[in-house]
């Protein structure tokens, strides 16, 4: 899709609000003109050329009419521009989250949460300007072509001779205003790059400290602020520059007239009328210039943030960006109702098979191939093997958290179409290697906005082991756990992640190396409390750890991706060089 069409489709989005708009504005724009001939007819008046003959009650009667008109259109203007404008960017945000929701879960965004808070809010803002400033370049071009009839039709040579030059001179100004747009972008660019420095220095002190690398990073961060204040100082120069040729080209407009009209008014072709004419129009063309100028600079700007957008959008086509009523947030559109019956039926797990199962990372070739697993109801499985031997790939893939590229999965026999929305409560539970946390209470950290009843909470605490530490807490449950939960240790953070995927109610729970900061007391403990209080749940964990391996039904050895061997702690240590590795490995850092 080209800028132009997504242009156009954004305007045809809401076709009669953005027609009522651009008559409102083209409105506004014109009504100027009038004001200009009730001066022009007011100082002929003076001299008694005047036409009109309504006095100068009239005249300033009709001076404040217009005014009061034009005051009136803008406030409906504004309120068609805000409508507008408000819809575009709704449109572009609703579709651009609607996107990101139905990806797999790990692949949802392809850069980090700041860059895409930006994308969010800078270039849907800069795609919303350029649409709403289309409109005011069809209201100009509009006032320009009926103040040029009349100042033609007052007289050819002078309209020529002034408008001509001072339409070149502001042209230029103005197309020296991209090359400002760029010098604007260095230097916002560059005080980002002083921020984020400034942001790293402060989170890294200990890890600074302990490197040595104080003087390298004042190094680094002093030319970071070299180069923003080269970027900076352009940006402003430029700028000033160009405000000034803005604001003095309509005195030297002025001065041009006067010189041009000298002459010809003392030959009578020109009224002192036509004079105040010429200077009052003078004053909007570089208003209509320079807004024309906005737009092709906001045009352009478009062009940049679409393609950023589509970055998003990870290979899908722009027409997600335009789509109407694309999100089923709102409780009962059909998508979510859908979403929630299919979610709720649960069905008890007998068997889960998964047969040649396959992801590679784009960017480095990495994942898991042909990967084939059957858990049965009930059991407790460990996928194990050394670091990016490929486990977390694989439980991601199973659970649609990264989009399969090959592959089976079935659920008591019945394939699984899309696992992204079939692997949540109440069908599976997943608790990730990485604990997210939020800077809220313990409790809705744990809850998720998940309900209380029926004691699953105190459950779910007691199961992760967490209830010692919870009386240890300041505020208990109602502890605040700071940003990503930096109030609490490690192993606090992984139970506590533990506990958010344990109140739920699931038929297979699955975790993902969750027991890598806890001691071995507490792990053995953890496994202890799962086995007693949920026989019947089926356990899938990745880990290297004796006390889950040692409660294994079954263990899968990973390898580079594939599964090198699978069996018991007794086979294995038997028959697998990895595993003994991993199981001696333990004991000897123990
Ligand atoms: N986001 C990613 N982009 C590209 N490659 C990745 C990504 N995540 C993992 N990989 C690669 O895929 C392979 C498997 O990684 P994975 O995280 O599944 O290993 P793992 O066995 O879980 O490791 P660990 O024990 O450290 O958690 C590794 O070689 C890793 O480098």
């Amino acid at each position: 899709m080209t800028t132009f069409q997504f242009l156009m489709r954004l305007i045809t989005f809401r076709p009669l609000l953005y027609a009522v708009n651009a008559l409102s504005w083209t409105i506004i724009y014109l009504i100027p003109i009038v004001p200009g001939l009730i001066t022009q007819q007011f100082f002929d008046s003076l001299t008694g050329e005047d036409t009109l003959k309504v006095g100068t009650w009239g005249i300033i009667a009709l001076l404040l009419a217009a005014s009061l008109a034009r005051v009136a259109m803008i406030y409906v203007g504004c309120i068609t521009d805000v409508q507008f404008r408000f819809r575009v960017a709704m449109i572009l945000r609703r579709n651009l989250l609607g996107h990101v929701l139905k990806q797999p879960g790990a692949r949802a965004i392809p850069v980090s949460p700041g860059e895409a808070i930006s994308y969010f809010r800078d270039d849907v803002d800069q795609t919303e300007e350029a649409v709403s400033w289309s409109v005011d370049v069809f209201g100009l071009a509009c006032f320009a072509a009926v103040s040029s009839y009349i100042l033609l039709k007052i007289d050819v040579q002078m309209t020529l001779l002034v408008f001509v030059p001072l339409i070149l001179v502001v042209t230029v100004a103005q197309l020296a205003t991209s090359r400002l747009q760029k010098y604007r972008a260095a230097s916002r660019e560059s005080t980002a790059r002083v921020t984020g420095a400034i942001s790293e220095m402060f989170s890294n002190v200990q890890a600074i400290q302990v490197a040595g690398a104080e003087d390298r990073v004042i190094a680094r961060f002093r030319s970071f602020n070299d180069d923003r204040r080269k970027t900076m100082l352009k940006d402003k120069l430029l700028g000033e520059t160009l405000d000034a040729v803005f604001t003095n080209s309509v005195n030297l407009g002025i001065g041009l007239i006067l010189l041009l009209a000298g002459t010809k008014m003392r030959g009578g072709e020109f009224t002192v009328g036509d004079f105040s004419l010429f200077v009052y129009y003078l004053t909007f063309v570089t208003q209509v210039i320079s807004n024309v100028g906005k737009f092709m600079t906001y045009f352009k700007q478009m062009n940049v943030a679409m393609k950023r957008m589509l970055e998003l959008l990870q290979g899908a086509s722009a027409k997600v960006l335009v789509m109407k009523d694309a999100l089923p947030l709102r409780k009962g559109s059909d998508a979510a109702v859908k979403q929630e019956k299919g979610a709720n039926v649960r069905e008890p797990l007998h068997t889960l098979e998964v047969t040649g199962l396959s992801y590679r990372f784009p960017d480095t070739g990495r994942g898991i191939e042909d990967i084939r697993l059957q858990l049965r109801g009930g059991s407790f499985t460990v996928v194990t093997g050394a670091i990016g031997s490929g486990k977390t790939t694989l439980v991601r893939t199973l659970l649609g958290l990264l989009p399969k590229d090959e592959g089976t999965i079935a659920w008591n026999g019945k394939p699984v179409e899309d696992p992204g929305t079939f692997f949540t409560p109440v069908h599976s539970a997943y608790s990730a290697q990485i604990p997210r946390l939020y800077s809220d209470t313990l409790r809705n950290n744990i809850l998720l906005g998940h309900h209380e009843g029926g004691g699953a909470l105190d459950r779910a605490v007691h199961d992760s082991v967490m209830e010692y530490d919870i009386a240890h807490l300041h505020q208990g449950l109602e502890t605040v756990v700071g940003p990503r939960g930096v109030k609490l240790s490690g192993g606090q953070m992984q139970r506590a992640a533990a506990a958010r995927m344990l109140v739920r109610e699931a038929e297979l729970y699955v975790f993902d190396d969750v027991s890598s900061a806890l001691d071995v007391e507490t792990e053995q403990k953890m496994w202890e409390r799962l086995f007693e209080g949920r026989g019947n749940a089926t356990c899938l964990v990745v880990s290297h750890r004796r006390a889950a391996l040692a409660h294994a039904d079954h263990i899968i050895v990973m390898k580079d991706g594939r599964i090198e061997n699978e069996g018991t702690v007794d086979e294995l240590l038997a028959s697998s060089e990895t595993f003994r590795e991993l199981w001696y490995g333990e004991s000897a850092s123990q």
